[in-house]
């Protein structure tokens, strides 16, 4: 029998749902008076920008179907019901009040230290549109009516929220944000906020909900201009994908760095030596150095033939061209029009000069000969006077026709694309000798890697396009928009709606094309976003930064990482050194104290891992005491494996269990594994079982880990022992490591399971659930499993 308080509640929701059934009624019914409307042109504009707004509203209310409301505060006076999205009654009064909005901020913030006037609040837990439990929180028993006293019930929905199985995919948390991580929510929108926050403290959670209240709180621009989301990799940002649309937002870009670059899908990795060179900061004047080398002058004097007669290049006119380029402020591209310019010019005085020797001898004959008039006498004197400007103009064209002249000017000033650019570079060993980087020599056409994202970044800066056709097509473009107003003006005409300016009816016509996508701006190198988000951001290089940088030229950013956590050797150590040269001092810092994920026993053991890298780094401290004690498998070989997973994966049920492995026994893993996916591709996370190396694991969760390879994840990498506390730090529930040899020191608190080599038995007999169940236990064991062979 449901509780008074809980039929109630159950009252207010459906009214709630009603409300909402309303509003997805009167969006939809808004098309049809839109489409039954007048025919005129303006409400024919008028109508496209309906429909489109209908749509994202539709989107909207079917996003917030699930847990429309979840929350409940009350004062002496008043309560408020908290929701995903606004609603109003029939009288226009607010019936729900969305999260975001000021007044729900008590929802997050109220202690009870600070009460801020909140006599109660409550948590409403909902299935489908059913109500099915309340947890309360009483800050002032005094002041509650005696009748809601008896109410109290459930427990914490936080720690109900986080006992939940994983799904391979990161949910809202909109019910349960804690108060440390609304103020990253609600942080002003200006200047780069960096959130700093040991493993699972909701950095990740909280920028995506901060995403959301930015684009309601600032609806106008973040619209117009967008919200980036640059994440490590895919399988990362599919982990998060659909936090957003969670939260009713569909229109925010999410971006693996290797994808920053339009056109470019890198997912290679580099050796750790090649990602430090590609990272370092200086790596933007190396390849400064390396394209001034690709601008070349002869040595010599260079003579061919062009157009049936020879012609020469002097190795002085070609440096005074070069020299000219270069002093134009411009990228090579566009430096390079200056350069033909002025090269075709000097070919052509030389051919105009041959041909005037060719003529010469003719005319002083003639001169000789005597008879002519004294002007023309003068004239002759002096041949050139006779050539025209018009002379140089057309044999500067014909030269620029003529294939031998484009390979001269392609050989000396050649237009690059920066693809061509880097690829050129890595195969060229004297190239990469010049600017100091041999080891970056590989062979041509190998795939491009995440490193080289923010090179070919940086060399689309430094090449730039010539866009003198773009110029001639934006010509065009203004003349066909002055006859569309023409037209637009006719209609008016014929329609006798005059009081509309032609020229804003032609604007709201090209408007109506559609409003910029998210792909949209992803496709654009040079979108300047309104606001970017960077997840695991310990990991970007400094020549990583600066790509993203370029993303968001008003410097609205949020930052948030890990420096405990940063694996990449090209990776961050400080958040100050690392923002120095893009933004001074002006950033501001706040931190995450609370880990929501890890259970304080699997923390305990990170925390030794994290000591013996840092001593006076502070790991976060665990919410939860709960869950079993992490243990510790001797096994040489693997064969052990997967009876382990097995056994692991029945003590989870349905959640998600990952393998993490050093890189040098991954392809063992996946052997003795081949029913987990070999690859990890973004779908991998839908598997029960998925194998990941220490750095694939970055940002993700799992009930249970097994961690195989210890030692081998700490030599790997130059900041092993941080990949080490990263792998340890994704268990939510259960954390098996599997070693040969000895136990690594610092992992001396988890509990060893047989001090001889593994007895691939012994763990599913003294598994607590066996021992609830020894029956199961020796069924499985006579089927064979646990032990890795087909059959006992
Ligand atoms: N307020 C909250 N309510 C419910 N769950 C939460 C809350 N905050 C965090 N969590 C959960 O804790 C887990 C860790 O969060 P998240 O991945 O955002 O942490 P993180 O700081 O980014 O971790 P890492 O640095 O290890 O990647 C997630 O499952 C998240 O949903």
């Amino acid at each position: 029998m449901p509780s008074r308080a809980l039929v109630e509640e159950q009252e207010k929701v459906t009214w709630l749902y009603g409300l909402l059934d309303a509003a997805r009624a009167r969006a939809e019914g808004s098309e049809r008076i839109e489409a039954g409307g007048g025919g005129g042109f303006q409400q024919r504009v008028d109508r496209e920008t309906a429909v489109h707004e209908k749509e994202k509203k539709l989107a909207q209310y079917a996003a917030v179907e699930h847990g429309l409301c979840f929350g409940r505060i009350d004062r002496k006076d008043d309560t408020l019901y908290i929701g995903r999205i606004g609603l109003r009654d029939e009288e226009g009064d607010p019936a729900l009040i969305d999260w975001r909005a000021p007044a729900a901020r008590p929802f997050y913030t109220a202690t009870a230290a600070d009460p801020e006037k909140l006599v109660r609040r409550r948590h409403l837990h909902t299935r489908g549109r059913k109500v099915v439990d309340l947890d309360d929180e009483v800050f002032d028993l005094e002041a509650m009516r005696p009748g809601d006293r008896a109410s109290l019930v459930g427990e914490a929905a936080l720690l109900a929220s986080l006992r939940r199985g994983r799904t391979g995919r990161m949910s809202d948390v909109v019910a349960t944000i804690q108060a440390e991580q609304d103020e990253v929510v609600r942080a002003g929108f200006q200047g780069i906020l960096v959130v700093q926050g040991g493993p699972g403290t909701g950095k990740t959670v909280a920028a995506l909900h901060r995403a959301a209240y930015l684009l309601y709180t600032y609806r106008e621009t973040l619209s117009r201009r967008g919200v980036l989301i640059v994440g490590p990799n895919p399988t990362f940002l599919r982990y998060i994908e659909r936090v957003l649309p969670g939260l009713g937002e569909t229109d925010v870009a999410l971006c693996p760095l290797g994808t920053l670059y339009p056109g470019v899908h890198a997912t290679a990795t580099e050796t750790p030596e090649a990602e430090a060179v590609k990272g370092d900061g200086r790596m933007a004047e190396r390849l400064e150095e390396a394209l001034k080398a690709r601008q070349r002058v002869p040595d010599e004097d260079v003579t061919f033939e062009a157009d049936g007669m020879p012609v020469t290049l002097t190795s002085k006119a070609a440096l005074r061209a070069r020299e000219h380029a270069r002093n134009v402020r411009a990228p090579h591209n566009v430096q390079r029009r200056v350069f033909v310019h002025d090269v075709l010019a000097a070919l052509a005085e030389d051919q105009l000069e041959r041909m005037e020797r060719e003529t010469d001898e003719p005319l002083q004959r003639l001169l000789e000969e005597g008879g002519l008039s004294k002007e023309l006498q003068e004239l002759l004197k002096e041949p050139s006077r006779l050539r025209e400007d018009h002379d140089l103009e057309l044999a500067k064209e014909t030269l620029w026709d003529d294939p031998e002249v484009r390979r001269l000017i392609d050989s000396l000033w050649p237009e690059l694309t920066p693809e061509r650019f880097l690829n050129d570079l890595y195969a060229d060993p004297e190239a990469l000798r010049h600017i100091g980087c041999p080891e970056l020599r590989r062979a041509p056409g190998s795939p491009w890697t995440v490193a080289d994202v923010p090179l070919l970044d940086e060399a689309a800066e430094l090449l730039g396009v010539d866009d003198s056709a773009d110029k001639a097509a934006e010509r065009r473009e203004e003349q066909r928009r002055r006859e569309e107003e023409r037209y637009a003006r006719g209609v008016l005409q014929i329609s006798g709606l005059t009081e509309v300016d032609a020229g804003m009816l032609a604007e709201r016509q090209r408007e109506e094309r559609g409003p910029v996508t998210a792909a949209e701006r992803l496709a654009d190198r040079e979108w300047a976003y309104g606001h970017v988000i960077v997840d695991e951001a310990q990991e970007l290089s400094s020549m990583a930064w600066r790509a993203v940088m370029r993303r968001v030229p008003a410097k609205s950013m949020t930052i948030v990482g890990d420096l405990a956590q940063t694996g990449s050797a090209a990776g961050a150590r400080d958040w100050a050194e690392m923002l120095e040269p893009f933004v001074g001092d002006r950033w501001r810092e706040l931190r995450l104290l609370v880990n929501y994920r890890t259970p304080g026993a699997i923390m305990a053991v990170a925390e030794d891992v994290l000591a013996s890298v840092d001593p006076h780094a502070v790991a976060p401290r665990s919410v939860r005491e709960e869950g079993d004690p992490p243990k510790a498998v001797r096994m040489d070989a693997l064969d052990g494996l997967p009876g382990l997973v097995e056994a692991e994966l029945e003590r989870i049920g349905e959640g998600r269990l990952a393998v993490i492995t050093s890189r040098a026994r991954r392809q063992e893993v996946t052997a003795a594994l081949p029913d987990a996916p070999a690859e990890v591709t973004p779908e991998a996370l839908d598997q029960p079982v998925v194998i990941l190396t220490a750095a694939e694991s970055k940002g993700l969760e799992f009930d249970a880990v097994v961690l195989v390879d210890p030692d081998g994840i700490r030599e790997e990498s130059p900041n092993g022992g941080h990949d080490l506390y990263v792998a340890i730090t994704r268990a939510t529930r259960r954390l098996t490591v599997i070693h040969s040899g000895d136990l690594p020191p610092e992992l001396h608190r988890l509990v060893r399971e047989g001090s001889r080599p593994f007895d691939e038995t012994s763990h599913l007999l003294n598994s607590p659930e066996n021992a609830r169940c020894p029956r199961a236990a020796t069924d499985r064991l006579e089927a064979g499993e646990g032990t890795g062979r087909e059959s006992g």
